[in-house]
């Protein structure tokens, strides 16, 4: 509860200020009008703490973003800017009223002529106790947005109404232009990171963890991984599963854990009592799971087994009974089963899984982020696990650089993460249809029907060629063939129309490629190497 402001004995300030940035040393007199520029250093703080007030809700008002508001006024009685804030909230978890109300209802009468900062702009806008009903009561007189809100049904609602009641909202990146604006701009995007790549790619924001010791192992050769990290270390991985929606494992780990009698995992956030529990979701294409399993006690967390249609039925009505949920996918691969996860509105999973199933995440692209806690230990063993299998790379140049990586202490251990791929930041946006014209009246709001799908994780990816979904198609003896993705249809038909038996070769170890990326390399270095195999361009089709 931030210090209870003095009162400035003043009117409420109007809406724009002229604040003098050096203040002399002296105190003014409260009964001053109090007057300040919108100084870009003290937005920026404001901003930056909406920013780590909104992150106490991560993990607890999933599927809503996580949304923190401060309020905050100058009081020139002192330097301390920490002293101006005059309440503040966050969402602390789905149903409870908006950070906003709760801020206004902390700042009370010292809301009057303040300003309102938000990580994100809000998403309630209509009625009575929501963000904007909230702001315009309290009489707030300045907004300071972060982010515009990410979903475009709701993109520029709520800055559109607070205008309309004639607040000032100034949006950063678009009112507010400043360097100053940089860390704090990234504190509003990685506190709502999973909803933004949840918004743009249509899957859970999906976070990579494994522990490895010095000499790169998860586990002993005998799979014992009791344990790689240390005890903070594990503390901050029940920190991470309590911002996770789902955690997910492989069967190998379950059956490994079981039947080693090693650690049968519970995958529990252990941190902190009647915190969030995340679902767990054990991946087996076989369902070869032993019918005991600390996972299997649904009262410890709610447990889903994703599984090949038809397999071991029996032992799926067992588990079922235990309460197990047991979901069946035609092809289980990792995008079918984040696709299923966003359809149950996941933002965040967690994926604690072996490095085979790691790797086939990674190749699928839905692995977002990595955490990897190395351990000061060496445990040898020519078969003992490695974090991440078989991914097609055979020079280090192919290897996947990760970005805006940290590196933190944990007790002996050290903890780098990093992202795989950028965080979306879907702002500046096209402002909301009927924000256009306003904005730029040339700019019809259909000019953006053109679609683009460089990545398979842009918006239109299922058209990219790496996309990873097969396709069916006549061969050249007129016989149907499913091909794994339109990559490895497009390199194996660089090599069709030579009638040679080399070329066969070539186009049938294209097939058998295990990724977009592997069938794209093979097809590239035997162009490289037997150029005259290429076949002059025919009808594909
Ligand atoms: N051995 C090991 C990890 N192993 C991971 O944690 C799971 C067991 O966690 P729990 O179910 O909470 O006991 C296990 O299934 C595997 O996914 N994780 C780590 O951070 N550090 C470690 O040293």
């Amino acid at each position: 509860m931030p210090p209870s402001p003095r009162p400035l004995g003043v009117a409420p300030a109007p809406a724009s200020y002229s604040l003098n940035l050096f203040p002399r040393r002296r105190c003014l007199p409260a009964r001053h009008a109090v007057s300040m520029a919108a100084s870009h250093a003290h937005d920026a703080h404001f901003l930056r703490r909406a920013a780590d007030v909104a992150d106490r809700s991560a993990g607890l008002a999933s599927p809503h973003p996580n949304f923190g508001c401060v309020i905050a006024r100058p009081q020139l009685e002192t330097d301390d800017v920490e002293a101006w804030v005059v309440g503040e909230g966050y969402l602390y978890s789905q149903g409870t009223p908006c950070a906003e109300l709760l801020a206004a209802e902390e700042a009370g009468e010292h809301a009057r002529g303040a300003t309102a900062y938000l990580n994100l702009e809000p998403d309630d806008c209509y009625g009575n106790s929501t963000a904007v009903s909230s702001l315009v009561q309290a009489g707030v007189t300045r907004v300071v947005v972060g982010l515009r809100h990410p979903l475009k049904h709701l993109r520029g609602k709520a800055i559109q109404l607070l205008r309309h009641q004639g607040i000032q909202v100034d949006v950063v990146g678009e009112d507010l232009q400043s360097k100053l604006f940089k860390e704090a701009l990234g504190s509003c995007l990685i506190v709502n990171a999973p909803l933004l790549y949840r918004a743009a790619f249509h899957v859970p924001f999906s976070v990579l963890k494994y522990a490895m010791t010095a000499d790169g192992k998860i586990a002993a050769s005998t799979g014992h991984a009791s344990w790689v990290s240390g005890k903070a270390s594990r503390g901050r991985v029940f920190e991470l599963r309590g911002r996770s929606d789902a955690i997910i494992v492989g069967g190998n780990t379950v059956r490994l854990d079981t039947f080693t009698c090693v650690v049968d995992p519970r995958l529990t956030a252990r941190h902190v009592k009647g915190g969030h529990v995340p679902v767990r979701i054990v991946m087996s294409q076989s369902f070869n799971l032993p019918e005991e399993a600390n996972l299997w006690n649904v009262h410890d967390a709610y447990t889903i087994v994703a599984t090949q249609r038809g397999a071991r039925r029996d032992l799926q009505k067992k588990l079922a009974m235990k309460g197990v949920e047991v979901v069946e996918f035609e092809m289980l691969n990792p995008r079918d089963v984040m696709s299923y996860c966003y359809d149950r509105g996941y933002l965040s999973v967690l994926w604690e899984c072996g490095g085979t199933l790691a790797a086939s995440a990674i190749s699928a692209r839905v692995i977002h982020k990595v955490y990897a806690f190395f351990a000061p230990k060496i445990i040898g063993g020519v078969n003992a696990p490695t974090p991440v299998g078989e991914l097609g790379m055979k020079q280090m140049t192919q290897a996947i650089d990760l970005i805006d990586v940290s590196y933190e202490q944990v007790d002996r251990d050290m903890l780098m993460s990093g992202f795989l791929q950028p965080i979306p930041d879907l702002s500046p946006v096209i402002p909301s249809v009927d924000e256009i014209p306003s904005v730029d009246p040339e700019v019809s709001p259909y000019e953006t029907n053109i679609i683009s799908f460089y990545k398979t994780w842009d918006t239109f990816g299922a058209f990219a060629n790496f996309s990873p979904h097969p396709i069916s198609l006549p061969d050249e003896n007129g016989d149907c063939f499913t091909w794994p993705t339109v990559e490895h249809y497009y390199q194996a038909h660089k090599f069709v129309s030579v009638d040679n038996p080399q070329a066969r070769d070539i186009v049938q170890e294209i097939k058998q490629a295990r990724s977009p990326e592997e069938a794209a390399r093979i097809g590239r270095t035997r162009q490289r190497e037997l150029p005259e195999l290429i076949g002059s361009p025919r009808k594909l089709m």
